[in-house]
């Protein structure tokens, strides 16, 4: 079974409220359709004018809605979310004029929706910037406790089954942090290790990924990644965590045991990882779109990870079936 299909049962039994802010879209209201018909939400709420929404279900073929429309420009909830926003975020010199426009985005209102508990999760992106969409979640939902950072991963199901036999493998951070640290870094790893335990059920199996296998090339831009695979072991050693991890490793030392076996013979991950962990954003972003677009890959993402409530992102090139991936997974992540 896919793993889109494991996790649609699994989001069966959740009974969840999702917003879609982006109503103005009809991948959006396919989406929403769809993820009614198939039972993985109690409710989509999309949000739009009654215009936007009727020409984005023209577009998709939708005849029926069956997810409930929210006016947010008009909705009663509009003044008491800026006059909440602008409480919340007073220290940071927000004033109720400043609210009431930041409140007239889509995302924004989407994202106090969740706060205020009238939605579980959210699915936003694929008109918004992935920036646009990570500052309101920042502003209105924070990130959950102990949680230094918030990351992203992508949950790429493979056409053809890594050489280990994995079908499935996450990469992380392809969404969120531009340059991270060595700690920074870890914190990645880690949580991409939970989502991948969460949603796979299996031991996760870390890769920090460089161009360069445990000293094969020598560069000050690697040395980040040899500390994080350094700390990251000692902190699985330290607190008895069931997670393989080791690095740095070159992508085909992580992957092909064979390789492995010559370039990082010993090594508790290399030749069967299944989690990526990308030195950078560049290196992140490209890599989950070279495996989406040439092996065709289903890459849902980027699933965020440490935020206090689940919100998620999507590529503005995603289709209907990717939102609606979407929606499952953060159907998934309400029922931690
Ligand atoms: C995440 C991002 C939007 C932050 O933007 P920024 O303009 O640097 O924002 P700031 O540094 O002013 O931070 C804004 C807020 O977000 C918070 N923040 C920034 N990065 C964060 C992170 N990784 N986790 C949690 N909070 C974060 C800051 O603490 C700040 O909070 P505050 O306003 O309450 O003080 C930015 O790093 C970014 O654009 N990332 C890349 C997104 C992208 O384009 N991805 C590629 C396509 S998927
Ligand atoms: C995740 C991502 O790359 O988003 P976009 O394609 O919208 O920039």
């Amino acid at each position: 079974m896919s793993i889109l299909n494991t996790l649609v049962e699994r989001a069966r039994k959740g009974a969840k409220v999702i917003v879609l802010p982006e109503g103005q879209d009809a991948r959006v209201v396919a989406a929403a359709n769809k993820a009614v018909d198939e039972k993985v939400v109690t409710k989509a709420i999309v949000l739009g004018s009654e215009a936007e929404i009727a020409e984005a279900c023209a577009k998709a073929g939708v005849t029926e809605r069956k997810f409930e429309c929210v006016d947010y420009l008009n909705s009663p909830l509009y003044n008491d979310f800026v006059a909440e926003f602008t409480e919340m975020r007073k220290a940071k010199g927000m004033t109720p004029e400043k609210a009431a426009k930041t409140m007239q985005s889509r995302i924004y209102f989407g994202a106090m929706m969740c706060r205020r508990g009238l939605a579980d999760g959210l699915v936003a992106g694929s008109i918004a910037s992935t920036a646009d969409m990570l500052r309101a979640a920042f502003h209105c939902i924070g990130t959950a406790p102990g949680m230094k950072i918030a990351s992203s991963t992508f949950v790429m199901d493979l056409k053809t089954p890594a050489p280990a036999g994995d079908d499935v493998l996450l990469f992380a951070d392809c969404g969120v942090n531009p340059n991270p640290d060595a700690n920074q870094l870890v914190d990645i790893a880690l949580a991409t290790s939970n989502t991948y335990r969460a949603l796979l059920g299996k031991t996760p199996k870390v890769a920090f990924l460089s161009f360069s296998t445990k000293g094969s090339a020598d560069h000050e831009i690697l040395n980040k990644v040899k500390e994080a695979a350094a700390m990251m072991q000692q902190k699985i050693a330290d607190e008895k965590l069931d997670i393989l991890c080791d690095g740095e490793l070159q992508a085909d030392a992580a992957l092909v045991p064979s390789v492995a076996a010559a370039k990082a013979p010993g090594s508790p991950v290399a030749g069967a990882a299944n989690v990526l962990i990308f030195p950078d954003l560049n290196a992140g972003n490209i890599g989950y779109k070279l495996v989406q677009r040439l092996a065709h890959a289903d890459a849902y993402g980027p699933v965020l990870q440490g935020l206090a409530k689940p919100l998620n992102d999507l590529s503005r090139g995603c289709n209907s079936d990717d939102i609606f991936g979407q929606i499952v997974i953060t159907v998934c992540q309400t029922m931690k």
